[in-house]
């Protein structure tokens, strides 16, 4: 059975057509669909009207402690199963052996080439002609049967790549919170979710704290719904529309604001979006424009056939060959030439390389991203835990009076016991850090959990000797940070004196605008001048140009007493300011060498950050992003929003640092370079990088950091939130697509060798050089295993020194075409020769003829397989053995070959006889020539092009 977890990447949020035919998905039995199927009602239409006690009492469940009994939920689970949508195609496609026989059966009624082959077996059998009918049989039998097989694979491989990302989501059970799979839910259970999460299941909402939620996957309204717990009134007609069910959360729609908790009332087909999805199940998935193209090319491919064939058959029945002969020979040859496994191929291909990308942390979310890796000209790239370990530690802290100027700057990595320094302005500035913090110390990890610039503040309190504050106030009332503020605030009262006051701690522009005084290193207030205003930036960017993040802290008392839970941004003025902390974030090991190689393979590379300039063009220096100059090459946020996107689009070219840059910048930035017709991958994690993700053409998020929204909207996770990995999966997709192109050249030389060879045979009234069933197996090893192989070629690092393949380029390139033909030339011609020479004694095909030729063609084939496992590299660079699978489809070809020469019953149904030894020699040494010809224009193509490389170089190092 197969699980569709709602990532399934085959049905992107944005584009799955909950909205038929242009009218909203309603669920009310009443009205059948379009597609003729009606949607069963789902319980949250009932619970949608209960309150909260009501719902809590018919699921026997608590609000606080949730169900308390395991056995309890495992019996729902059986009532209930698993909360997984399940597609019903998969469903009846997996009952067993019968639902597989019934499958390969139908391959031979749908394939109407397979069809004329049976019509010829049955005419075969009806002139008497038993034992050519026997043989057809069996070759179609096997025809079928690999197609078959790769079918299956390929189904299973898809099947595969849906389980990547598994949902999780937040379960309260046994009066514990757990981070669990969403399929493991059950009625009754109670969730919790928060800004940036999917709602796991159907949901009735018991705590909404400003929630609004997206909808727009299962009701196609693009604008966020407001949710609350009241019950919705019963509705006398019938059933409540999903829209106005505003006390429940459904299964698969987003936390776009507040957070909230509830009470799971459905799960998996039960849900509203399960039930849609039921009917959906029978939409076809969109193919990628590989896909699409390799149809295409398999058309056309098949017309021009059909038109040879029909040709030769003309001519030969002209001639006064066997009408049954000519017959057999053609569909035969139909069936050889025209390449039906090529999309199939296609699919496993992608499919995977996806998985082996999933191996090396990158989950592509949908196929066609796969081929526009391959593409990529700019990445633009988080610096906070992408390109740097999200590991903060207080490097450096400055304070105005204790400290004076940036000559005095305290370096704490270097200092060993840093209570001499504990002035009271130092003393108040790691105060203020510890009360406006959010992370909490974990008993269980033995660590601060929370977030990395708040956890690094706590972590440095030991070695001043002091402690936690929080302990001693009561938070009134909390502004959280976010990147477009750039600062937190806090309200507390202290609980004995009584004292209330405001902190607040983020990027140091902000809060030295917003600061009137600052504290002396004696604990008194003193007026903030300009002067000092100055000393202050000056020291921060001082410190900002070491790499380090920096952040000011600040306080404002309030009256005595004031304990109203109000706080607002505009009464985030008149601060005292207390210091500075500059925190050392250092980049990943893995991003320096990563960004040399795409910039080697002529990608742009730009970093996107809330950080100050200096902090960004130190860390940039360090992993080897090219800053040519402070001026050009580094924006703010400021000036970006200030620009038009036209304006940027000409600028940008240029641009290797955008900083104190918003999530909202990034979709401005988007827009320009796609404007000027770059293929642009961008990375986020919040759920206002969303937009930018979705617009990008390879939208990328953290596995790690990320929220569910980000997720959904990219392309592409990376399980460790590593820039590197971005390199890695650029490589595989650049990589895939030369595997593609190279099992092309393989399968279009034979199809087009043994098309044009009974062509010529025909034209010039010879007998014909391989009879049907040799045709046959030789469409075997065409379609089939060797083909197969050449998919999974493991990847040439060296991909990464081409420049990006522009997105409009054709998969069949001149270069190819020509390699195709040069291949199929030497193959007619090497295979023709032995053919002319066996005929020669007696000018009539005898069984030897036929075997000599027929094995000549195979052998030939297999040493262009091994031509074409690379298309310019020589197969000793690539190395003989690094592709098994190749090895041993190949290996199994020849065996099987041999089987087919000398076993007696295979002798008798491709009409064989055996070969002696030497003529086996003679045809290997003669089918080698298509290897060795192409190992030496491999070598002239490398010759050209190390000098065209050391021109380029020569002419760089002269610039
Ligand atoms: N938890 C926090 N509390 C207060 N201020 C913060 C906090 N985190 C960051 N800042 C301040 O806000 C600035 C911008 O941080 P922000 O988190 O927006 O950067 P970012 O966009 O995450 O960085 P990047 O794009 O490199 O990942 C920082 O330079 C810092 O001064
Ligand atoms: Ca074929």
């Amino acid at each position: 059975m197969s699980e569709i977890p709602l990532d399934r990447y085959s049905q992107p949020s944005d584009d799955f057509p909950f909205t038929l035919n242009g009218s909203t998905v309603v669920d009310t039995p009443v009205e059948p669909l379009a597609t003729g199927l009606a949607i069963n009602i789902t319980p949250s239409s009932e619970f949608a009207t209960l309150t909260i006690e009501e719902t809590v009492q018919k699921l026997r469940t608590d609000i606080k402690v949730g169900i308390n009994n395991m056995e309890e939920v495992q019996r729902r689970r059986e009532i209930h199963g698993s909360n997984e949508v399940i597609s019903e195609d998969d469903e009846d496609g997996d009952s067993g052996a019968w639902g597989l026989l019934k499958k390969f059966l139908s391959n031979f009624i749908e394939d109407r080439l397979i069809l004329l082959l049976i019509g010829s077996a049955v005419v075969s059998a009806i002139l008497n002609n038993i034992g050519d009918a026997i043989s057809i049989t069996a070759a179609i039998v096997i025809v079928v049967l690999v197609g078959f097989i790769q079918e299956y694979k390929s189904e299973k491989s898809i099947e595969a790549l849906n389980k990547l990302v598994p949902a999780m989501c937040h379960l309260i059970r046994f009066g514990r919170q757990s981070h669990v799979l969403a399929s493991t839910l059950v009625p009754g259970d109670i969730i919790v979710f928060r800004v940036g999460d999917r709602i796991p299941a159907d949901i009735r909402i018991i705590e909404s704290v400003d929630l609004s939620l997206d909808e727009s996957s299962l009701t196609g309204e693009p604008d966020p719904v407001h949710k609350y717990v009241d019950p919705v009134d019963m509705n006398p007609n019938g059933v409540i529309p999903i829209s106005e069910r505003h006390c429940i959360a459904f299964m698969g729609t987003l936390v776009k604001e507040g957070h909230g908790k509830g009470i799971v009332v459905a799960t998996g087909k039960e849900t509203a979006f399960g039930s849609i999805f039921q009917m959906m199940s029978t939409v076809d998935k969109p193919k990628t424009p590989l896909q699409l193209a390799m149809d295409q090319l398999g058309k056309q491919l098949s017309l021009f056939s059909f038109v040879v064939i029909g040709i030769i058959c003309l001519i030969g029945i002209w001639q006064g060959r066997s009408w049954l002969d000519m017959f057999q020979i053609s569909v035969s040859l139909a069936v050889a030439a025209i390449p039906e496994g090529l999309p199939i191929i296609v699919t496993v291909t992608l499919a995977l390389g996806v998985l082996r990308m999933a191996k090396r942390k990158a989950i592509v979310r949908r196929l066609p991203s796969v081929e526009t890796l391959g593409s990529v000209n700019v990445i633009c790239t988080d610096k906070t835990g992408t390109l740097t370990a999200n590991h903060m530690t207080v490097a450096k802290m400055w304070c105005l009076s204790s400290m004076a100027n940036k000559e005095n700057i305290l370096n704490i990595a270097s200092v060993t016991d840093l209570r001499n320094y504990l002035t009271t302005d130092v003393r108040k500035t790691l105060e203020i850090g510890s009360i406006c913090n959010n992370a909490t110390f974990s008993v269980d990890h033995s660590k601060f959990l929370g977030n990395p610039t708040d956890i690094a503040i706590l972590e440095e309190l030991d070695r001043f000797d002091m402690v936690d504050q929080r302990p001693k106030f009561d938070k009134l009332k909390e502004i959280p940070f976010s990147s477009k503020r750039k600062f937190m605030a806090v309200k507390v009262i202290e609980k004995d004196t009584k004292d209330s006051l405001v902190c607040v701690k983020g990027a140091f522009e902000v809060i030295v605008n917003h600061s009137l005084n600052y504290i002396t290193d004696a604990g008194k207030i003193e007026i903030l001048s300009d002067k000092d205003r100055g000393t202050i930036i000056e020291c921060a960017n001082h410190l900002a140009s070491d790499g380090l993040r920096v952040l000011a802290l600040a306080t404002k008392a309030l009256a005595n007493g004031d304990n109203e839970s109000s706080l607002e941004t505009s009464d985030i003025t008149d601060l005292t300011f207390a210091g500075l902390v500059g925190m050392r974030d250092p980049p990943r090991p893995t991003v320096k060498p990563a960004i040399e190689q795409l910039l080697q393979g002529g990608v742009h590379i730009i970093m996107i950050t809330g950080d100050s300039p200096n902090t960004a063009i130190s860390i940039a220096n360090q992993i080897g992003i090219p800053v040519v100059d402070n001026e050009t090459s580094v924006m703010t946020g400021d000036k970006l929003k200030a620009m038009t996107s036209d304006e940027l689009s000409h600028v940008i070219n240029h641009v290797n640092i955008f900083a104190r840059a918003t999530p909202e910048d990034k979709l401005n930035i988007v827009e320009a370079l796609k404007k000027r017709g770059d293929v642009v991958a961008m990375t986020g994690d919040g759920v206002n990088d969303a937009p930018a993700l979705k617009l990008a053409d390879i939208g990328i998020s953290m596995g790690i950091i990320g929220t569910d929204v980000a997720k959904e909207a990219s392309d592409m996770i990376l399980t460790d939130d590593d820039f590197s990995t971005i390199l890695t999966a650029v490589e595989e997709g650049k990589g895939i697509f030369n595997n593609i192109q190279n099992f092309l050249t393989f399968q279009l030389s034979t199809s087009i060798a043994a098309l044009s060879m009974i062509a010529l045979a025909t034209a010039l009234n010879l007998p014909n050089p391989l009879n049907a069933m040799q045709i046959l197996w030789i469409n075997i090893l065409m379609d089939g295993p060797p083909a197969q192989s050449l998919g999974v070629e493991p990847v040439d690092h060296e991909v990464m020194r081409k420049p990006p393949r522009s997105r409009s380029e054709a998969i069949l390139t001149k270069a190819v075409l020509g390699r195709i033909l040069g291949t199929a030339i030497c193959i007619i011609l090497g295979t023709v020769l032995i053919c002319v020479k066996e005929m020669s004694d007696d000018g009539e095909p005898s069984t030897r003829d036929t075997t000599m030729t027929f094995t000549c063609f195979v052998i030939f084939d297999m040493f262009n397989a091994l031509a074409c496992r690379h298309a310019t590299k020589s197969i000793f660079e690539i190395g003989l053995f690094s592709n098994t699978m190749f090895n041993l489809s190949v290996g199994l070809s020849l065996i099987a070959q041999l089987c087919v020469i000398y076993v007696p019953v295979l002798q008798h149904v491709f009409k064989t006889e055996n070969l002696s030894a030497f003529d086996l020699v003679l045809l290997t040494c003669l089918g080698s020539t298509v290897f060795i010809m192409d190992e030496i224009r491999k070598f002239i193509v490398n010759q050209y092009l190390t000098n065209f490389v050391e021109q380029e170089n020569r002419y760089a190092t002269t610039v």
